[in-house]
């Protein structure tokens, strides 16, 4: 069973997260805020877009100039209709060409004072768990905030995305590249078996390289994803992790410094789960105890993942919350699998997941260690090696588009 856990303020609220004093609750804006807001903000990028097209204006009206047959005073007085002292102090009236011209250079304005704030983005996804690539390999400071990264991901405000992935430059020589990543909630996990399959797809696409094995630092240690001729990438994903502080869980090992088939109360259920890290914490259940858990799992098909998933991710035994696996076993090497991520919530598939799944399931005795995990995105393949322990991953990473992100 597990005890109530000081919970970790840091990972549950990082302080990137928490409103800066600034923030603090300040009298309610009205609409003439709004108003003078929205128009400080248009001054602000008017002022930025006359400064750039400053030159090229003045250099057009130079050669306009330059081309009259005769001094504009003239052609003006030849343009008014009459003579009179009236036509010629009244202010210049727009014909439709004039104020198409104009508008053209303001549009024109606008875009490129728009554009001198945008980022190359490609997005990726490795059976529908979605993500935006970055190449950050020029710098070791990620170009975006945790907050930006979050806007970036709604689907309604900004692309749409599971996560946002970096790629950066090595820590040291033992690494081709580092891979950085920010949830859709902006926190920031250890590391992510689909998007570094993505990753690895990214940086061959980017320096159209053949196939080739990467290893990539990320903060679960040294990955090594590889590009296959096939197309698929086959991912050693390490060992997994047991040790219940480590994954970070405070339920109590139940077999060899192992947390499998432990108890868990959930808002008055008691469910049967296994904690495991494959760098980031995993609770896995086949279900209740007395219920699916002494059968062969949940029925998915009937599942209310959005309704229990959040109650297993921020459970007091997971002080750094957890992605929850609801499982179903089919035979020895097929299991389904519906993930609740943290961070993310329901997502169509998870790789560090399907690892934490198969072993989960083999410590159960439910299945063999060459397993097929069944997502709603697609079919994952994953090995437990008997010889050295280490996981081998292997599915599908593919981009979708790619654009420019007006941050
Ligand atoms: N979808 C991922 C896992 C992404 C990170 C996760 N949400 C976390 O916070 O640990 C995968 O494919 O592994």
């Amino acid at each position: 069973m597990c005890t109530e856990p000081p919970r970790d303020e840091r990972r549950r609220d990082p302080p990137s997260r928490r409103a800066p004093p600034h923030f603090a609750p300040r009298a309610r804006p009205t609409t003439a805020h709004h108003a003078r807001a929205r128009r400080h903000r248009f001054a602000r990028l008017e002022v930025r877009a006359r400064v750039r097209l400053a030159r090229p204006v003045a250099a057009a009206r130079a050669r306009s100039v330059a081309r009259r047959p005769y001094p504009l005073a003239t052609r003006r007085r030849a343009r008014s209709t009459a003579d009179s002292p009236r036509a010629r102090f009244s202010p210049r009236r727009s014909t439709p060409r004039a104020s198409h011209a104009r508008a053209t250079r303001v549009g024109r304005a606008r875009v490129v004072a728009e554009a001198s704030r945008t980022i190359d983005f490609i997005k990726y996804q490795g059976l529908g768990n979605d993500f935006i690539l970055i190449d950050n390999r020029d710098s070791a400071t990620v170009k975006m905030s945790s907050e930006a990264a979050a806007k970036m991901c709604d689907r309604n405000f900004g692309i749409g995305g599971d996560g946002v992935i970096f790629a950066m430059p090595p820590n040291d020589a033992s690494e081709d590249y580092s891979m950085r990543m920010f949830n859709s909630d902006g926190s920031e996990p250890e590391m992510c078996g689909n998007g570094i399959r993505c990753l690895a797809r990214f940086v061959s696409d980017l320096d159209a390289m053949p196939p080739k094995k990467y290893k990539v630092g990320t903060l679960a240690g040294l990955i090594q994803p590889e590009m296959r001729a096939d197309g698929q990438v086959a991912v050693d994903m390490g060992m997994p992790i047991f040790e219940p502080s480590e994954v970070p869980t405070t339920l109590a090992a139940t077999q060899d410094g192992k947390v499998v088939r432990a108890e868990m109360d959930v808002d008055g259920e008691k469910w049967l789960v296994n904690a495991v890290s494959m760098g980031n914490p995993h609770c896995i259940t086949f279900g209740r105890a007395g219920g699916e858990a002494d059968g062969p799992g949940l029925k998915l098909d009937e599942f209310p993942l959005s309704v229990v998933g959040p109650k297993f991710e921020s459970h007091p035994c997971f002080p750094a919350r957890t992605n929850t696996e609801f499982t179903q076993v089919v035979n020895r090497n097929y299991v389904k699998m519906h993930v609740w991520e943290r961070g993310a919530g329901a997502t169509l598939a998870c790789g560090t997941g399907a690892c934490a799944t198969v072993v989960a399931g083999v410590l159960e005795g439910r299945v063999d260690r060459r397993c097929t995990v069944e997502l709603p995105g697609g079919p994952l393949e994953i090995e437990w090696r008997e010889s050295d322990g280490r996981i081998i991953m292997t599915g599908p990473a593919e981009p979708v588009f790619a654009g420019k992100y007006f941050l």
